[in-house]
């Protein structure tokens, strides 16, 4: 079972400038979740801020121009660091203050840091250049590198005492990564061939045509580039309306950080979905405008109750 802690323990100097390091991490680079994890209240925030700038150390890596060996070797170091956060041997004097955050944040939540083994095994799959034939094969990519996210966030927010289904939480969560993941492989796909990778599976950019690739702005000659995408966006929703039953089960902030980050990537999957040529030509994204306008829909709890509403019809 899921428990919501209401009083972490008392946070000491180092542990403070810890999570300080950390927010500013996540306020530099988390152009889109930092919209939803502002939303939350200061422990909160601060254990979400650390699981994001130890996420994106080992995202970081995997990403960098290392070779592949330093890479993998860099990735264990990653690992050594997690075991030692596990084992409560990270001191709150220690050089590393995202492994003092991290600490701390596992102790004052219930945080299944299982899930960033999870993350660097994901990360090494792409360091040895895995390509995926089957979605099922993706998938489980994505749940290693954003499955498990959702599920460490969701250790975090908790559950709200006695909701209805609560014990599906990590399973949506979960689905709620998935959906986010495969929104950011289509908003990517040209990035990521730039940089020698695949993601989409290699089944379905054979049914539309697309198995040359994406190196330029143009899609490869004959091929049905917006079928492809549409396809990928309709498998994108689906996950989005299965992990969205997530938000009656939490609190109100924590349901509102999860609909602010869901609800600015499936923007982003409508914009996609209505000019998929635009993945070829430029990162699509959101101007900051609109993303603070989804945080505060996120605040009013309207995409909570909508979802409410669709479950209590059982239209979901
Ligand atoms: C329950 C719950 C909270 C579920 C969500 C889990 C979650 C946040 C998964 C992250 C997956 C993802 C698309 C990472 C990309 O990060 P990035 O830094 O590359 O993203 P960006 O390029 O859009 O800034």
């Amino acid at each position: 079972m899921i428990r919501t802690v209401e009083s972490p323990p008392p946070v000491s100097a180092p542990v403070l400038a810890a999570y300080g390091y950390c927010e500013t991490v996540t306020g530099q680079q988390a152009r889109n979740f930092a919209y939803g994890i502002r939303l939350l209240p200061t422990a909160k925030r601060r254990a979400m801020s650390a699981l994001y700038a130890f996420s994106r150390r080992v995202d970081d890596i995997g990403d960098g121009a290392l070779d592949g060996e330093i890479k993998s070797a860099r990735l264990e170091d990653t690992r050594a660091l997690l075991t030692r956060v596990r084992a409560g041997e990270v001191e709150e004097d220690d050089t590393d203050p995202v492994a003092v955050a991290l600490a701390h944040a596992a102790k004052a939540f219930p945080i299944p840091l299982g899930g960033l083994d999870e993350l660097i095994d994901g990360v090494l799959m792409d360091v040895r250049g895995e390509t995926y034939e089957t979605w099922d094969d993706l998938k489980t990519y994505c749940r290693c590198v954003a499955g498990a996210i959702g599920r460490l966030s969701l250790g975090v927010f908790g559950t709200e005492p006695g909701a209805r289904g609560g014990d599906r939480a990590p399973e949506y969560a979960d689905t709620l990564g998935l959906a986010l993941q495969l929104t950011n492989i289509l908003r990517d796909v040209r990035e990521d061939a730039a940089g020698g990778r695949t993601y989409l599976p290699a089944d379905d950019l054979a049914k539309f045509g697309c198995s040359a690739g994406f190196d330029g702005p143009q899609p490869p000659e004959g091929s049905d580039f917006a079928g492809l995408v549409h396809f990928e966006v309709r498998r994108a929703r689906a996950l989005f309306a299965e992990g969205y039953r997530l938000l009656p089960l939490l609190d109100r902030r924590s349901g509102a950080c999860v609909a602010a980050m869901a609800g600015i990537y499936r923007r982003l999957l409508d914009r996609i979905e209505r000019d998929p040529e635009a993945v070829l030509r430029g990162r699509v994204s959101l101007p900051g405008r609109e993303k603070a306008y989804v945080a505060v829909r996120g605040l009013s709890g309207l995409d909570t109750r909508h979802v409410s509403r669709l479950a209590g019809r059982r239209q979901l």
